[in-house]
């Protein structure tokens, strides 16, 4: 067989005929209630929905096996073991050779693993084929593809022997391993490995899509996931609040057509003003600018200290200019609030703080009294972010008055929020509970990057490599690009999918015209 390493239809079957409730990202608790409301209170069997589960994962490897080819179906003791044994048999009366690896021995299967291991045993038995169950490790060489049927949803603990030997030797077999709804051993809530786990080619995920699939370790072991689809009523599933992006490119840039509005505020919609600059942090600001400019709005204006006018390499003549203070100002200062404020106030827009503007004492007061006394739509960026520590409730009183939206990597936010170690999971917890404490929307950067609104009680996950981002000015650009939607929507969890779609879909553009490392300028 030629092994499933042709990604296409994998990748083709997540991106097409996309509806909301695919893009939900659960965790095992919610996969569990949503279980257990299908089977309890619908009154569809768990046997049926592990039969539909295995038919689906059955379906989609005949499309990369053929008959004659051998399959190795490595398998614990829970219900991901019984999707493994619905497989196994289907596959079988396909032509596979089957072989079964319970890791853990034969005693004490869940009841539908169970049945579905004697249903396995009793096809072997009127068919006539020859299932073989391992009782040890034997050399895998020769199979064609391993199914990992482990752990899934209802691992609680670190892996231990021996099955952490086996998820080893799995791993190191060269065998392409397709995991079943999660790679063994990773936790389905965090993507944290416990203690070892299955590095996947593919992983076919059940009725939901697993949180653990896209934090953490989870991307990298998963591979490429896929997700079969269960009769779990919709309905159920509205208890799940976190979803990936929506990478749709036309829907984004239809956004940026939407005139400006003149609903219910008084904002001009088509302006956005950035704040930023200090010596040597120029083109920072410039960068904003210029990604704002480039989406259409009506008009941007860059204010930033006088004092470094002459250093700025703006190069876009439409973009407005307000030096702040005088020649000798190269830093913001509290000086300079009531001149920046009526700035502001003369053509009300989306702002932009941050940008360049730097850490001296003075030009966080400055920032300070900006977010305090400004209105209408923010986005709180760079070092701007700094001036917020221990201020969640100057924050919070400013989200009151009109949309903010904060922009930390993964430094900014931890020095925001006191995290512990950082990871994607704790980079998670950390987004929400400080989007909910405050009021203010959280992008949080990274990958993945990670929005929650507090106010629309969302969060939104990337679900690309946002590393490719990972060069200095794309920050400045998300910035800019991320006001000019906000200039077209109320909603600022769209205005800020919107601006990492975008991104997205323009960094694949100009990699298609040839330029391999696209860098900050060619979004401009
Ligand atoms: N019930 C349902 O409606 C459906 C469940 N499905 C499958 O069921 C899975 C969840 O099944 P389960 O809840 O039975 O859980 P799992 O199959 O993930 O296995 C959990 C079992 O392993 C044991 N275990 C957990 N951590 C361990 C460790 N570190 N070392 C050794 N043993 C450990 C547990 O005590 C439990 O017996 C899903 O991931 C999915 O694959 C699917 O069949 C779809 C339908
Ligand atoms: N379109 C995008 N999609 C996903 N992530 C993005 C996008 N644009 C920027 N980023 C994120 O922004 C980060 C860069 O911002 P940052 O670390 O503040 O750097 P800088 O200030 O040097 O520009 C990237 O590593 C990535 O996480
Ligand atoms: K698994």
């Amino acid at each position: 067989m030629p092994g499933l390493t042709d990604h296409t239809r994998y990748t083709s079957m997540q991106n097409s005929g996309i509806n909301h409730y695919d893009l939900l990202l659960a965790t095992a608790a919610q996969s569990r209630e949503i279980d257990r409301l299908t089977i309890e209170e619908l009154g569809l069997p768990g046997e049926t929905l592990m039969e539909i589960a295995g038919s689906r994962a059955a379906d989609l490897l005949k499309e990369k096996l053929i008959p004659g080819d051998s399959v190795l179906f490595v398998c614990g003791k829970g219900n991901n073991a019984g999707d493994a044994f619905v497989i196994a048999r289907l596959l079988t009366d396909y032509g596979i050779h089957a072989a079964i690896y319970p890791v853990m021995g034969t005693d004490g299967f869940s009841d539908d693993a169970q049945k579905n291991y004697d249903r396995l045993l009793k096809l072997a038995g009127i068919s006539g084929k020859k299932i073989a169950v391992w009782q040890d490790w034997q050399d895998p060489s020769g199979f064609d593809l391993i199914v990992d049927g482990i752990f899934g949803t209802g691992i609680d603990k670190e892996v231990r022997q021996p099955v952490s030997d086996i998820i080893g030797k799995m791993n190191r077999s060269g065998i392409p391993v397709c995991a079943l709804d999660i790679p063994s051993g990773i936790h389905c809530d965090t993507g944290r490995t416990l203690g070892t786990a299955v590095r996947a080619e593919t992983t076919i995920q059940f009725g939901l899509n697993k949180l653990g699939c896209y934090l953490g370790d989870g991307p990298d072991c998963a591979g490429t996931r896929v997700l079969a689809s269960l009769p779990f009523p919709n309905r159920y599933k509205h208890s799940v609040s976190v979803r990936l992006a929506e990478m749709n490119r036309e829907a984004t840039e239809a956004l940026l057509h939407t005139p400006p509005s003149r609903r219910s505020h008084k904002y001009n919609n088509g302006v956005v003003h950035v704040i930023g600059g200090s010596p040597g942090l120029t083109g920072a600001p410039a960068y904003t600018a210029r990604a704002a400019w480039t989406l259409g709005l009506g008009a941007v204006s860059l204010i930033h200290p006088a004092g470094w006018q002459t250093a700025a390499t703006l190069e876009t003549p439409s973009i407005i200019r307000y030096p702040a203070g005088g020649d000798t100002d190269h830093h913001f200062t509290p000086d300079h609030i009531e001149q920046v404020l009526n700035t502001l106030r003369e053509k009300p827009g989306v702002a932009v703080i941050g940008p360049g503007i730097g850490r001296n004492e003075g030009t966080m007061a400055f920032c300070r009294e900006i977010i305090r006394r400004s209105e209408g739509p923010l986005v709180i960026d760079a070092d701007a972010l700094r001036c917020l520590a221990g201020a969640g409730a100057l924050l919070k009183e400013r989200s009151e008055k009109g949309p903010v939206v904060l922009t930390p990597h993964p430094g900014e936010l931890k020095a925001l929020t006191d995290t512990g170690s950082g990871d994607d999971s704790d980079r998670l917890r950390a987004a929400i509970s400080y989007s909910e404490s405050t009021g203010a929307t959280v992008l949080a950067k990274g990958n993945p990057v990670i929005v929650h609104s507090a106010e629309e009680k969302k969060t939104i996950l990337t679900p690309y490599d946002s590393t490719i981002f990972a060069r200095a000015g794309f920050g400045d650009i998300l910035a800019g690009n991320l006001a000019a939607f906000l200039s077209r929507t109320s909603q600022p969890s769209r205005g800020s999918e919107a601006a990492l779609v975008y991104g997205y879909h323009k960094w694949n553009e100009i990699v298609s015209r040839g330029k391999p490392f696209p860098e900050p300028s060619d979004f401009t």
